[in-house]
């Protein structure tokens, strides 16, 4: 078993539950029959919250695409190879993946982060490169990253957030790229949530039953590698990887700066459990984009208490669900900030009783 690293997450401020009142009247005084927007309205009034004020706005948001490589991936725990990774990363920077398009739709960018992918990625303006090494070790042998790999990683993914948000970015959007990586989040979520393995190994992306059933095998093995992890340092450490652990990092930035992190699928979530353990307060400041249709997915965002914007069966990852939930947050803050209210229209407001007729 590893020595959990010491490492300090950030203070988190808490929501400005003092400006409940307001923001609830405002919300009401728009030209709108009181909860008619539904869940746009309990976003309106959570995003307030967070900014701590009574008119929230969105500002520079971005997707931030972290990438890692795994050791394990190799040995038959995804249905590809892991060169598939750095072939993705470089259709990222190309604009050609899933993520681009709805990103491109959404109206927002992409910035790739090189958190450990295996092999050296060329140069490119929308890619950072903070590999912290070249893939993980392998955890069916051996522990992943040692706790300063850790560290390093958490500490790399608050870097990315404070470059950000020194640019005026407020929201965050962030998805991963990693062959072997809905492993490591299986293994996590196992190990944090303490609910058997079985029920968090997934279909990644695409195993046949198979597959799957050799995958499940695998991390079993895995697993008893690393007996009694319950910590969210040393579940990181033991079974990586670079990219949940720097995404977690990201959030946790990114929650200490009242920023709003909208998470994504199953990956994702795992990084999210990992900064939730370290920093409760960190699940303030996320919104759940979407449920994946991988199936243990649904069962950790039920246990961070999260209520998925989404439900469309995507298993892509990415960043996707987070892109293609950003209109909804938008449209939340949108209404908040224009629409008319019952005064400035001229429109009369409800009398509560029924007319006679
Ligand atoms: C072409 C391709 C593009 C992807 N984009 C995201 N993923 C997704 O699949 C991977 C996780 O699944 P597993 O653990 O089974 O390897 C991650 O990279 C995830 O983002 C992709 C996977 C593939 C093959
Ligand atoms: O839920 C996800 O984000 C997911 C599922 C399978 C593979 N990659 C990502």
């Amino acid at each position: 078993m590893s020595h959990p690293a010491s490492w300090q997450a950030p203070a988190i401020p808490p929501l400005a539950h003092d400006l409940t009142t307001a923001l609830q009247a405002r919300i009401d005084a728009k030209t709108k029959p009181p909860g008619s927007l539904g869940r746009l309205e309990d976003l309106a009034l959570r995003l307030g919250l967070m900014q701590g004020t009574t008119r929230p706005v969105l500002t520079a948001p971005a997707v931030l695409v972290f990438a890692g490589d795994h050791g394990f991936a190799r040995d038959g725990v995804s249905p590809f190879p892991p060169e598939v990774t750095p072939q993705m990363v470089a259709n990222f920077l190309a604009g050609g993946a899933g993520i681009n398009v709805f990103a491109r739709l959404a109206g927002l960018p992409v910035k790739v982060i090189d958190a450990g992918v295996a092999v050296d990625l060329p140069p490119h303006p929308d890619l950072i490169d903070l590999k912290v090494r070249h893939g993980t070790r392998n955890a069916l042998q051996e522990t992943a990253l040692t706790p300063d790999e850790v560290a390093l990683c958490l500490d790399r993914g608050g870097q990315v957030v404070a470059d950000l948000a020194a640019r005026g970015c407020n929201a965050i959007l962030p998805g991963e790229m990693g062959i072997g990586n809905s492993s490591a989040a299986a293994l996590i979520t196992s190990a944090l949530l303490d609910i058997p393995l079985a029920d968090c190994v997934g279909i990644g992306a695409g195993h046949d039953p198979a597959g799957h059933a050799r995958k499940r095998e695998i991390l079993a093995r895995v697993q008893a590698r690393h007996p009694g992890v319950r910590d969210p340092l040393e579940a990181l450490a033991a079974f990586g990887g670079c990219e949940i652990a720097m995404m977690a990092g990201a959030m946790l930035a990114a929650a200490s700066r009242r920023m709003l992190v909208l998470v994504d699928g199953i990956i994702a979530t795992s990084a999210a459990l990992v900064a939730a353990r370290l920093a409760p307060a960190m699940l303030d400041y996320a919104v759940f984009a979407h449920v994946s249709g991988d199936g243990p997915h649904r069962l950790a965002v039920e246990a961070l208490g999260g209520r998925p914007l989404l439900d469309l069966g995507l298993r892509l990852g990415e960043g996707t669900g987070a892109a293609l939930a950003w209109p909804l947050v938008r449209a939340a803050a949108g209404f908040l900030e224009e629409m008319a209210t019952f005064e400035a229209a001229g429109v009369s407001e409800r009398t509560g009783v029924a007319p006679q007729p």
